[in-house]
């Protein structure tokens, strides 16, 4: 059995280098399989996630290393196989870039339902669209879809809601398309950008990137090349929050503050100072935190991925705040392990109204995605007692080292890992 104990931790001090981004890397790596050369993609995390894409490469004859520079080097010009392995699509959320990568490169792909953090509904119509309005037929089988075109046809897309996968999708299956692509109604989150900044340099042709309409102009194939992924602003945004909850003094590093900034918005309202350096932010926590109204929507609005990290800031605060969730209405799943924590949190509709306040006691808690193991730990810094966090292959999802990182700042928090059979170690082995 593993999870992640807390105890209660002083304040929070020093400073953190945040590493490349998750939902970024997931995106590049499967762009990558598009080139016609090598590409090395550099600062990609040693995240959960990426042990699967490692599966899915293996299965496909994509050579995928990670160099002793910290480098990952992949070799696309002998990928064999245009089959995703249901299995491991299922297993992480974005195996749906390589329905666009492959079906861009090789006019086909086989390849299993997307899994991922669940939030009751994540639909993919949106990436199919594209993929229909490009030119392919898809067919739904029971635990997979078939995507398949004799040729790609550059096209004008309106997507019906802002997506950042479909985006990103529309993106790759239009890059060597016929013609001219425009994407109307596009997400314009930092790795929509730096999807199509690795595309670029690989010599596709995207302009407005960034902005709700982005034109493609297809290319008949790409070059290798290399590419830094951008720095992950979640997990940045996530020990601000946390420093935020104990007080002290913590800086983020290697970060670019222009993709945090309905965060540190939000951070200032609630009362935390910020410094914003070129390349790093710097919060003070007094301990004191002020109830404020937090409504999620698409970059660059207040990012879901950080509303549940906030609520348990928002615990410390004094009032009533109000946590109005419009990306996935039902992204609430934390709120009862919070409770079981002492927190009085009422959940209506789409809103979690808080008050704030309460004393925090620490309970067995588990995490059932990502960011709400996040927020479980920011409560456990807080709480009364011992934190004990079951779900730690969710957290490993989105983080390298949360805990060594939070170690290094102070916080009283480490890894368990306890032996259960018979005959073996019944002790905690740290
Ligand atoms: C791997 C990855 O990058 N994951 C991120 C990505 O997920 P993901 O790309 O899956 O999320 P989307 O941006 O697509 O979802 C945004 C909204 O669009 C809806 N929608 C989406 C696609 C579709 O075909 N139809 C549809 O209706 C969703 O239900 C949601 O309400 O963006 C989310 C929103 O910022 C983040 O929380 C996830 O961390
Ligand atoms: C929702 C998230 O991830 P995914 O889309 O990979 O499930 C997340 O990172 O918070």
């Amino acid at each position: 059995m593993r999870y992640i104990q807390v105890e209660t931790s002083g304040a929070l001090n020093g400073s953190v280098h945040i590493p490349g981004s998750k939902n970024s890397s997931l995106a590049l790596l499967a762009a990558a399989c598009m080139a016609d050369d090598v590409v090395t993609l550099e600062g990609i995390p040693a995240i959960d996630d990426m042990r699967q894409i490692v599966g899915i490469a293996r299965d496909i004859g994509l050579d995928l290393q990670r160099q002793d520079n910290g480098d990952v080097r992949l070799d696309p010009r002998f990928i064999h196989s245009a089959t995703i392995d249901p299995g491991k699509a299922s297993a992480y959320r974005a195996s749906y870039y390589f329905a666009g990568a492959l079906l861009a490169k090789f006019g086909r792909v086989t390849i299993g339902f997307p899994g991922g953090d669940d939030f009751k509904s994540r639909p993919i119509d949106q990436h199919i669209k594209a993929f229909q309005a490009l030119g392919a037929t898809v067919t739904f089988r029971e635990d997979h879809y078939v995507v398949e075109a004799s040729e790609l046809r550059g096209a004008d897309i309106y997507f019906d809601t802002i997506s950042h996968g479909a985006t990103v999708n529309g993106m790759l299956a239009a890059v060597r398309a016929k013609g001219r692509t425009h994407l109307y109604h596009a997400a314009v989150d930092p790795e929509v950008v730096d999807a199509a900044a690795l595309l670029n340099q690989l010599g596709a042709r995207i302009y407005g990137a960034g902005t709700d309409c982005i034109r493609i102009e297809g290319v008949p194939y790409l070059n290798g090349g290399i590419h830094a992924v951008i720095p992950d602003r979640l997990v940045a945004g996530s020990f601000l929050m946390a420093v935020g909850m104990t007080g002290g003094q913590v800086t983020v590093k290697d970060v670019i503050p222009e993709h945090m900034g309905s965060c540190i918005a939000k951070l200032k309202e609630a009362g935390l100072e910020i410094e914003i350096g070129e390349n790093s932010v710097t919060a003070i926590g007094s301990g004191i935190v002020k109830a404020t109204r937090i409504r999620t929507s698409m970059y660059p609005g207040f990012a879901t991925d950080l509303q549940q990290p906030m609520t348990a800031l928002l615990l410390m605060a004094k009032g009533k705040s109000i946590v109005t969730e419009k990306v996935f209405p039902h992204r609430f799943n934390h709120v009862p392990q919070l409770r079981r924590m002492g927190a009085e949190i009422e959940l209506r509709k789409d809103s979690a109204f808080i008050k704030g306040g309460r004393p925090l006691v620490g309970d067995w808690v588990h995490a059932t995605d990502v960011r709400a193991g996040t927020c479980l730990v920011l409560a456990g810094l807080v709480a009364e007692g011992q934190t004990r966090i079951t779900g730690v292959e969710h957290v490993e999802r989105g983080y390298t080292d949360i805990i060594g990182s939070l170690r290094s700042l102070g916080a009283n928090i480490s890894l368990v890992e306890r032996k259960t059979e018979a005959g073996q170690c019944g002790s905690d082995c740290i």
